[in-house]
């Protein structure tokens, strides 16, 4: 028996990767946006963002659906830049913004930072679930690694030698800000618990 459908409302390859590998275990089939246009994030928050992400994809598929918004928030940048990480410094890749990024922080000695993720399940009829994760760390001072995306070549996770792009997706799923939010997204439909539940992880 086929398990539930859900739309993953990303066109983010590496947040596909991460959600389809996370969720595995609840035998949902996960479809992607197809025709489906997201709308512009003009939200101030993630949650607002990931709201309006899920909430186009789920009317306009008629089935639920699953949006992540996330970002990198920079100690000396005063939490910079947020939940502007996918346009930061209007650069237009991920190689760009890491040299930004690298830009803006040269010669500074606090190199703390966080991810934070917010992963929301909407419903057709405008229900949504709303599931946090976050993970702190030290940005490099140069790229280390190839795997994964964004800003995972910049960033060691507390506790954690290498940086995120020197992992591979199981290991940076244990520990992720993205990882942890699906766990408990995970955790709640688990055992065919009411679909209705909410559950938010700080
Ligand atoms: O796990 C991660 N590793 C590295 N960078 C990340 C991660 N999560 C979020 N980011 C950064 O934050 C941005 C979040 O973008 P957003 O959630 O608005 O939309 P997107 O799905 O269009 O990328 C990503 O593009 C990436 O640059
Ligand atoms: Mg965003």
């Amino acid at each position: 028996m086929k398990g539930k459908q859900v739309v993953v409302a990303t066109g983010n390859a590496g947040k596909v990767r991460e959600i389809e590998q996370a969720l595995a275990g609840l035998g949902w089939q996960l479809t992607a946006l197809g025709a489906v246009t997201l709308p512009e994030e003009t939200g101030a928050t993630y949650e607002e963002n990931a709201a309006l992400k899920a909430c186009a994809a789920a009317v306009a598929s008629g089935l639920p659906a699953l949006a992540d918004d996330s970002g990198l928030e920079v100690e000396a940048l005063d939490g910079q830049p947020g939940v502007y990480s996918a346009r930061f410094g209007n650069r237009p890749n991920d190689q760009e913004r890491n040299l930004y990024l690298l830009e803006k922080l040269r010669g500074a000695t606090n190199r703390r930072a966080r991810f934070v993720s917010v992963v929301i399940l909407a419903y057709p009829d405008g229900h949504l679930e709303t599931y946090r994760g976050e993970m702190s760390g030290q940005l490099l001072e140069g790229p280390r690694g190839e795997n994964g995306f964004g800003y995972d070549p910049l960033f060691v996770p507390d506790g954690e030698t290498r940086s995120l792009a020197e992992m591979t997706v199981e290991e940076k799923r244990a520990i992720s800000h993205r990882g942890r939010a699906l766990a408990a997204l995970q955790a709640a439909h688990q055992h065919g618990l009411p679909s209705r539940q909410v559950s938010v992880m700080e």
